[in-house]
């Protein structure tokens, strides 16, 4: 359960997961071998982190979780009906505002326009973005455009949400701002995630689980409970035991990546 068994988290019961993939692989229509053998769980309420090596297959992983991409082999399960996506792009529409854009998902499923707004506002004051929600993206920075992807998928309500290093390309700080505010939401709303990163501190300080894959065609070769209570201390980053939990998830990795 802990750094201290080697690497060998205890995984979600895929009975009660909010998702499960179950002997998943993956071979690109090239030929290139992406995943094999992917047995993985998480339960709801839980926040799962991926990393690896670079090409490993953490990507075509969340894809396929998704649904944008089908296995080659194995199934996945446990899909429910609202999975909320952040990707590396924001992907706002531009000639909508703010607050018409963090609607569209709700236009998208349907919702009234009342629910819509009301699910709007609610979102964009749980990222702190109220004030803003009249502007167009073109006037936010980078981190605030991904807090607006963020509110996007709240307003879902989603019971499930897939990260694919949604804030790789800010800056440190932006970037642990934003690993703060991920963490407030997920404290508050208590999803599960999935959530990729290159970043094993990022990893550690998320999540209640991190999940190590072998470079390419990618295989889970380390699991790393992580033993600290939500909501988390900023402290945490600079904590020596996170420190240690990351140092050997790093070891894990490296030698994942050994010829
Ligand atoms: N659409 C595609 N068609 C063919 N091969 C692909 C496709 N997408 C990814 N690949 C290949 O599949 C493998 C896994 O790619 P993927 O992007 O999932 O890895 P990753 O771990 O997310 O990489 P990185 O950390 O560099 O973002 C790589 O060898 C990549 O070249």
């Amino acid at each position: 359960m802990t750094a201290a068994d080697g690497g060998r988290g205890v995984a979600a019961d895929p009975r009660t997961a909010a998702l499960t993939f179950a002997g998943v692989g993956l071979r690109y229509p090239g030929g290139t071998r992406a995943l094999d053998g992917i047995d993985l769980s998480v339960a709801p309420g839980e926040f799962v982190s991926v990393v690896g090596p670079s090409g490993c297959g953490k990507s075509s992983l969340l894809r396929i979780a998704a649904g944008l991409q089908a296995p080659t082999a194995g199934t996945v399960t446990g899909r429910g009906e609202s999975v909320g996506y952040v990707f590396q792009d924001a992907t706002l529409l531009p000639w909508r505002s703010v607050r018409a854009n963090v609607e569209l998902f709700g236009e998208l499923r349907g919702l009234g326009r009342e629910e819509r707004r009301k699910r709007a506002a609610e979102a964009l004051d749980l990222v702190g973005l109220a004030d803003v929600a009249g502007h167009r993206p073109r006037t936010l920075s980078g981190g605030m455009r991904m807090r607006v992807s963020l509110a996007r998928s709240l307003t879902l309500r989603p019971g499930l949400f897939l990260l694919d290093e949604p804030f790789g390309t800010l800056d440190e700080i932006t970037r642990e701002r934003l690993d703060d505010d991920l963490l407030a939401l997920f404290a508050a709303r208590r999803f599960a995630a999935l959530f990729v990163t290159h970043s094993v501190l990022e990893a550690v300080y998320l999540s209640s689980r991190v999940v190590v894959l072998s470079p390419g065609p990618g295989r889970v070769v380390g699991e790393f409970d992580v033993p600290f209570d939500y909501p988390r201390p900023a402290g945490l980053r600079f904590d020596p035991e996170a420190a240690r939990l990351a140092a050997l998830v790093s070891a894990c990795m490296r030698g994942a990546a050994a010829p």
